[in-house]
């Protein structure tokens, strides 16, 4: 029993297997979180859209069984003050394995620390999944968008974001800054009386299972190469830790070969045959070739940071956040999310682009193996879009369209299913 879940009477759990594959019963509870600012706005039209998509697409034979669970701004008012992340929405995440939620706040500075990276260090979703595609019809500043088809591994369990750091001139900062000069030897840090201080934490082990499920996904989709991307000629044991593991796991497990001495590697795809090559990329020399040269790029394994960084340009090359899914994965648990954050400009006006959180169900359904509900969704997404009714992100940039509502969008894609 639940404090305020409301578990629905109608409805079974999903449940995983030894070997990770799932149990999809054909009225699955699933859990949500609506989401703070914009939350109120996309949450509602996922949730109707994925239930015609359903509908349409199994007429009645199967049906999502939806549970609202709280974290975020809404957890405060449901639970009372400071409980921005209740113990029982983690409980029921952990159970019922397959879960959407909206985008949370987190305040700049001071305040509480990212209750979405919380989530993700709690349930340990090591892998942040973030595909990058190009939808025909949408405003995108490149000339050629469909040359952009990538799909992003974010590690996203440690980095920076473990959130390891203390404010400047605070007890802690001095102490560590202390051991730092005293003990350590370091003798770099510029100011050391004024410097606030942060811990990047990089594991070999981190590195590997995320590394590990790209190359895993580059063979199971057939992609031609996986890159690590990374900062590792400045940050040479964490980032420069993670190319290198990186490579040596594509040898060591996947049987890759050096080309021409290294470090690029290759190996055969065992499915098809086809090289796949792993390759590597200096994240700043990255971001301007995902501009110019954008084909030349598939899977991408990369650190938690430049994942985030990422993530908002690659999406902006193929008509920005509005429409950038996401999901973030352990072996066993799954939580889909936007890649957007709350817009809160916009919160409560019905106005913004909620393909995002759809596209983020699209991939939930997917991994269900509710592949035709999940190719309704795309197909009526790409109808939409041509039809040229579409939200104001796209509206503004596109000759000729009508721009519609946030609710508006999912209609004319209800319509088009
Ligand atoms: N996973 C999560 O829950 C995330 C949460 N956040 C949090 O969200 C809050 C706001 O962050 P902020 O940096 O402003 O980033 P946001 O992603 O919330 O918004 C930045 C801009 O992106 C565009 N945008 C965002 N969502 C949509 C949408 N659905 N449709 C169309 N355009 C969209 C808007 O551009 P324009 O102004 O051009 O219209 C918006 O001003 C912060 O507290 C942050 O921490 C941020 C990222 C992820
Ligand atoms: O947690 C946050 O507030 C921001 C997270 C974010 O930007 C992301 O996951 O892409
Ligand atoms: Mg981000």
């Amino acid at each position: 029993m639940y404090q305020h879940i409301k578990v629905p009477a109608e409805g079974r759990k999903i449940t995983v297997n030894p070997d990770f594959s799932l149990n999809v019963p054909d009225t699955p509870i699933i859990p949500y979180i609506e989401g703070d600012g914009t939350g109120v706005d996309i949450t509602p039209v996922m949730l109707k859209v994925v239930d015609a998509a359903v509908q349409k697409a199994y007429g009645g034979q199967r049906k999502i069984s939806w549970m609202e669970i709280f974290a975020g701004e809404k957890a405060t008012r449901v639970y009372g003050p400071d409980m921005w992340l209740p113990g029982e929405s983690l409980d029921v995440l952990k159970e019922y394995v397959v879960s959407i939620k909206g985008p949370l706040t987190t305040p700049v500075g001071g305040g509480i620390r990212s209750l979405n990276v919380a989530l993700r260090q709690d349930l340990d979703l090591y892998v942040c999944l973030r595909p990058v595609r190009y939808f025909q019809g949408v405003p995108s500043p490149l000339k050629q968008p469909e040359k952009t088809d990538m799909v992003i591994f974010r590690e996203n369990s440690e980095d920076i974001y473990a959130g390891i750091e203390w404010a400047a001139e605070s007890e802690g900062a001095r102490k560590l800054i202390d051991f730092l000069v005293k003990e350590m030897g370091v003798k770099k840090i510029r100011f050391p009386q004024t410097s606030g201080i942060g811990v990047k934490p990089v594991s070999r082990e981190g590195t590997e299972r995320l590394v590990r499920k790209a190359l895993q996904y580059a063979i199971d989709h057939d992609k031609p190469s996986v890159t690590l991307v990374h900062k590792g000629n400045i940050m040479k044991y964490t980032e420069g830790g993670f190319r290198d593991w990186g490579y040596a796991l594509a040898q060591r497990e996947f049987g890759a070969e050096m080309i021409d001495g290294g470090p690029w590697c290759k190996f055969k795809n065992p499915k098809t045959g086809r090289d796949i090559i792993v390759k590597d990329s200096i994240a700043d020399a990255f971001l301007q070739q995902i501009l110019l040269r954008p084909a030349e790029y598939s899977v991408i394994a990369t650190l938690n940071l430049n994942g985030d960084y990422i993530s908002d340009a690659l999406a902006a090359q193929v008509g920005g956040i509005g429409i950038a899914p996401g999901a973030n994965m352990s072996d066993s648990v799954a939580m889909f999310e936007a890649t957007h954050g709350t817009a809160p400009k916009y919160a409560g006006k019905d106005y913004v682009n909620p393909g995002s959180l759809i596209l983020s169900a699209e991939m939930m359904l997917r991994h269900m193996g509710w592949t035709e509900a999940a190719d309704l969704i795309i197909s009526s997404m790409e109808k939409a879009i041509l039809s040229k009714r579409v939200t104001y992100d796209f509206a503004r940039l596109m000759e000729g369209a009508t721009q519609v509502s946030c609710s508006g969008f999912g209609q004319v894609m209800i319509e088009n299913m």
